[in-house]
């Protein structure tokens, strides 16, 4: 295992935090972590880090205690925070620069084919760029090393379409790498072209872990089936068919993976039409966001 929350808890003195949360990630694997804003992903994140010292339970990189071992894993990691500080007064180049020596990093051809990739000028002072450009110069900052875990925090918001999509083409090759990573996201495209498992948070405790497979396998297709006659519809609604809804000769069917019922239905009706709308993945999550957990 690359990565382990062992009954990590956090409370703040107002109550809020994280609550006994247990996960792993594996080595080569890339988890996402979804949840509403404050539901405690940035929280368990710093704890990965070694910036928070847990109330109770653990975490792990490598092996290592997150908290008593941070140096050392922090060798391993790159790491791409939430809201990125960056040191007044300079600008991009300078930026990764000092980060390089920190790390004692010697050959800078990643960083330099980072930049180029993300297309941003490094001689821009960190103080006039855009929210978008530092989210650049912190992605450069995470990856440059090539570091053997990854852990994003949101790493995508702030860039404009085009940067989202050459950011996942950079997730699937570091992926292909055999890389470890954990991102946190909003965005359930991302997660569902990158991910192989997701945890769901929520309120501070994790509602769900599912495989990301699994969840398109179970998703839901809406069928808008327009019949030529009344006794078509009659046919279906006596079927054993989930129907959602009938609007004069159209009718709505919900179906979830067995098609076979469909199929045998419909080859006795007459059909003008059929359209189908997939279930997206994030309409699947909001069902976990509304579950309520005791
Ligand atoms: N240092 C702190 N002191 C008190 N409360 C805190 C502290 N840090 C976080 N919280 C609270 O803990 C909860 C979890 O916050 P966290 O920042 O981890 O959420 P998040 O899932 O990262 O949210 P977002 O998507 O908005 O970034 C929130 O209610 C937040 O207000």
């Amino acid at each position: 295992m690359s990565l382990q929350i062992h009954g990590l808890s956090k409370t703040f003195s107002n109550g809020k935090g994280i609550f006994d949360l247990r996960f792993e990630v594996k080595k080569g694997e890339v988890f996402g972590y979804l949840g509403p804003n404050g539901a405690g992903k940035s929280t368990t994140i710093r704890h990965l880090m070694g910036f928070m010292k847990p109330s109770s339970g653990s975490a792990r990189i490598k092996n290592l205690d997150c908290w008593k071992e941070s140096a050392a894993i922090q060798m391993h990691v790159g790491y791409l925070p939430g809201e990125i500080a960056f040191l007044e007064g300079m600008n991009g180049m300078q930026t990764l620069q000092l980060l390089g020596e920190m790390r004692g990093m010697k050959d800078l051809s990643l960083r330099d084919r980072l930049i180029d990739r993300f297309q941003f000028d490094v001689k821009t002072p960190i103080k006039k760029m855009s929210k978008g450009m530092k989210q650049k110069v912190g992605i450069v900052a995470a990856f440059m090393h090539d570091p053997e875990i990854l852990i994003l925090d949101e790493p995508t918001s702030g860039l404009d379409p085009l940067m989202q999509n050459e950011f996942i083409q950079l997730i699937l090759e570091e992926k292909a790498k055999g890389k470890t990573i954990l991102m946190s996201s909003h965005l359930f495209e991302e997660i569902e072209r990158t991910c192989d498992r997701v945890g769901i948070i929520k309120d501070g405790r994790l509602v769900a872990i599912e495989e990301v497979k699994k969840l398109k396998e179970a998703q839901q297709k809406l069928f808008k089936v327009q019949v030529k006659s009344e006794e078509d519809l009659t046919r279906i609604k006596q079927s054993s068919l989930k129907v959602k809804s009938v609007n004069e000769l159209t009718v709505k069917i919900d179906v979830q993976g067995n098609y076979d019922e469909l199929i045998r239905t419909l080859s006795h009706c007459g059909i003008t039409n059929i359209d189908i709308d997939n279930q997206s993945i994030e309409e699947m999550f909001m069902n976990y966001y509304d579950r309520r957990v005791h």
